[in-house]
């Protein structure tokens, strides 16, 4: 049995009696509140809203309560195993950090900062190619923590192949393809403040540190900023993919390969046909199809469906340990903690970073304990009912 992860919660109260708190709060669903406070209005509102809207948005929520947890008793779950393996990743709990793009708008530690607190808890950070930090630096700020790289699949090939080589060569080990964001959505919270990150060449260290991509500039990025840009933008996020192109990614990344963005069954079983290891059921947290489903709802028949075929890992809406006991049950095998560490970022760069994902990790075990769950593969759907 690992060291239980519950025990964060009498560290902190350890601390009381020397008269500490928390830095910021422990409650994940009150962290946007605090880093309100904190950010200005145009990074905050790039990690907050949502499409449109933010009718997904709140969907991803309600949906979480729309599931109950059912507690049983007297199963002697003082003694658990949280530690789960996914794709040949092992870690202590079946959550991994979110992609998430151009973390330098909230802290300037950015990426270097989530990674170092990522490896500090052996939890697998997924390394966004929108990152504001190189593929280079963020491995070497991983130490020997687990590392997952999450691709924009460039329209250009030779771009293509020579991230995915840097990628392997710094040693990541999986891939993540996002589906969902070849273009950006109408965020009506970020037009209205006419905010964008990339304009200003935030999240560009990727391709702008990319050997090939700066041979096809007139002039290197930090010459022209603005020509890179629009270079860029319209290569990076794979505008006319369609499944037939799969096999290009098999072709050039020798390790497993997980879809992002799945959210309908027949989606679910063509990445299975196509060989597939993972998908992410995931609606990119409501930042993208406004009026989406819930992404809680999509995953059960998608579980049905293909989780004996690929791994189904879950993101879009989870904050607390409930909700990650909740999507475990429905047929997650791991799920994808988002905007919450972000928020830790925000508020606390690599400690808060820390903060966070220890407190969802805690709630997350002593939640699984004291419903009576001693194991993963405990947490099915009848620990739930549908209200
Ligand atoms: C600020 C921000 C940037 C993001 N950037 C990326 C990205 O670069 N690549 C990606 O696949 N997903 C990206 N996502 C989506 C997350 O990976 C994840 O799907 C989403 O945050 C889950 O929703 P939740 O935050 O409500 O839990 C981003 C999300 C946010 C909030
Ligand atoms: O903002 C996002 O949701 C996102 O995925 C993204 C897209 C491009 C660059 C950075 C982040």
């Amino acid at each position: 049995m690992n060291q239980p992860l519950g025990g964060y919660q009498n560290e902190i109260y350890l601390q009381g009696l020397a008269d500490q708190v928390p830095a910021f709060t422990t409650d994940p669903t009150r962290l946007a509140d605090s880093a309100r406070e904190i950010l200005a209005p145009g990074p905050f509102w790039y990690v907050e809203g949502g499409a449109g809207s933010g009718a997904t948005v709140r969907a991803n929520r309600a949906a979480f309560d729309r599931w109950q947890i059912v507690p049983r008793m007297l199963r002697d779950a003082t003694a658990r195993e949280t530690r789960t393996t996914v794709l040949g990743t092992p870690m202590p709990a079946p959550v991994l950090l979110a992609p998430v793009g151009v973390q330098s708008i909230v802290h300037p530690d950015a990426e270097l900062a989530t990674a170092r607190a990522a490896s500090a808890l052996g939890v697998p950070m997924i390394l966004s190619a929108a990152s504001s930090n190189t593929i280079e630096d963020v491995a070497e700020a991983s130490g020997d923590g687990p590392r997952w790289f999450q691709l924009y699949w460039p329209n250009d090939p030779d771009v293509c192949i020579s991230i995915l080589n840097r990628a392997a060569k710094a040693g990541y080990t999986t891939l993540v393809v996002t589906l969902d964001t070849w273009t950006l959505a109408w965020r009506s919270r970020d037009l209205d403040n006419s905010y964008l990150p990339f304009i200003r060449g935030t999240g560009t260290a990727i391709p702008f540190s990319d050997p090939v991509f700066r041979s096809g500039l007139a002039q290197p990025p930090e010459e022209d900023i603005a020509a890179a840009v629009l270079k860029w933008v319209p290569m990076f996020t794979g505008t006319d993919r369609s499944w037939d192109a799969l096999p290009f990614l098999r072709e050039h990344w020798d390790g497993p390969i997980v879809l992002k963005g799945i959210q309908h069954v027949d989606d679910a079983r063509r990445a299975a046909d196509a060989g597939m290891d993972g998908i992410v059921v995931s609606n990119h947290g409501g930042r993208q199809v406004d009026g989406a489903i819930a992404s809680l709802d999509a995953l059960p028949a998608i579980a049905n469906a293909v989780g004996d075929r690929l791994d189904v890992l879950f993101d879009s809406g989870i904050r607390t340990g409930a909700d990650v006991l909740k999507a475990i049950a429905l047929g997650a095998k791991a799920v994808l903690l988002g905007r919450p560490y972000v928020w830790g970022l925000a508020h606390d760069g690599e400690a808060g970073v820390r903060h966070v994902v220890r407190s969802v990790l805690a709630d997350f075990d002593l939640t699984l304990a004291l419903s009576g769950h001693r194991s993963l593969a405990e947490a099915t759907p009848d620990s739930l009912v549908r209200v």
